[in-house]
């Protein structure tokens, strides 16, 4: 089943064209990546997948519900239904991160107080943060623990989705694998769907089912990675640092 069905898109910002007509879809419980140079569009794209950004052609479709024309009281429904972490998307520095994690359960739930402790020890658990983290503040802990703690966040509501920006940038090399970890155990464990904007090439081989390369405004190349990198020329050859078959 295709959960997201990207469909012609076209985006400028001005007279600056970043999209031309792109077209992808993701799958349910793939781990999707997107990809292409600097500056291609990435992030842009994520931002209309998220309805931070509106896009001036074409359609998105997202778990059903078509995006563009969207009324307010309908993207509300549907933001509870994914979670997002951004690149820079910082947890809140005055809130530890038991009090990061059950904002989004304080502001759209009736639960009770006791109910929202037991969800956020659940949460942080999941991403293998300890319970006496939950009091710590974001100041108080690593670059690692920080983007655990934003899966955590993001999870908070048991979204379907998880759209995720770079979230291996800024990480050294063995928290960024951890990382990859983590993305596939919960995949495994709750089902998730996930769109990934990243440059990281072990992230891509380690944990991308399917990905989008993006390259002059279009998408240059869709697939798997045998499949996106059995193609044999100078792009893929560079993109992929010469790592191909
Ligand atoms: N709000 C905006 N106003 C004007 N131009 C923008 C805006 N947002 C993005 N752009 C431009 O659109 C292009 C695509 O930006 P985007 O951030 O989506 O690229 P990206 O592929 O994610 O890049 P990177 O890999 O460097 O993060 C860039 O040229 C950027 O300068």
């Amino acid at each position: 089943m295709e959960l997201i069905k990207v469909k012609n898109v076209k985006t400028d910002f001005g007279d600056k064209v970043v999209h031309d007509g792109l077209n992808l879809h993701v799958n349910e419980g793939e781990i999707y990546g997107l990809l292409g140079p600097s500056g291609c569009g990435k992030t842009t794209l994520l931002r209309e997948m998220v309805l931070l950004q509106e896009f001036n052609a074409g359609s998105i479709e997202i778990l059903g519900q078509k995006i563009e024309n969207i009324s307010e009281e309908q993207a509300q429904q549907l933001r509870r239904k994914w979670g997002v972490l951004f690149q820079f998307g910082a947890l809140f520095s005055s809130l530890t991160l038991a009090e990061n994690i059950a904002l989004a359960l304080r502001e759209y739930s009736t639960l009770s107080d006791a109910m929202i402790q037991e969800i956020v020890a659940f949460k942080l658990d999941l991403v293998g943060l300890k319970p006496s983290d939950a009091f710590l503040y974001p100041s108080e802990i690593s670059g690692g623990m920080r983007k655990k703690a934003g899966i955590a966040r993001a999870l908070a509501m048991d979204p379907k989705l998880l759209f995720l920006d770079e979230p291996t940038s800024g990480l050294d090399p063995i928290s960024a694998r951890e990382f990859d970890e983590l993305i596939l155990q919960l995949r495994t464990m709750l089902g998730l769907t996930m769109v990934i904007v990243t440059h990281d090439l072990h992230s891509i081989y380690n944990t991308l089912d399917r990905m989008a390369i993006i390259d002059n405004k279009k998408i240059a190349y869709e697939g798997s990675l045998e499949e996106v990198t059995s193609v044999k020329n100078d792009f893929i050859q560079t993109f992929f640092g010469g790592h191909t078959k």
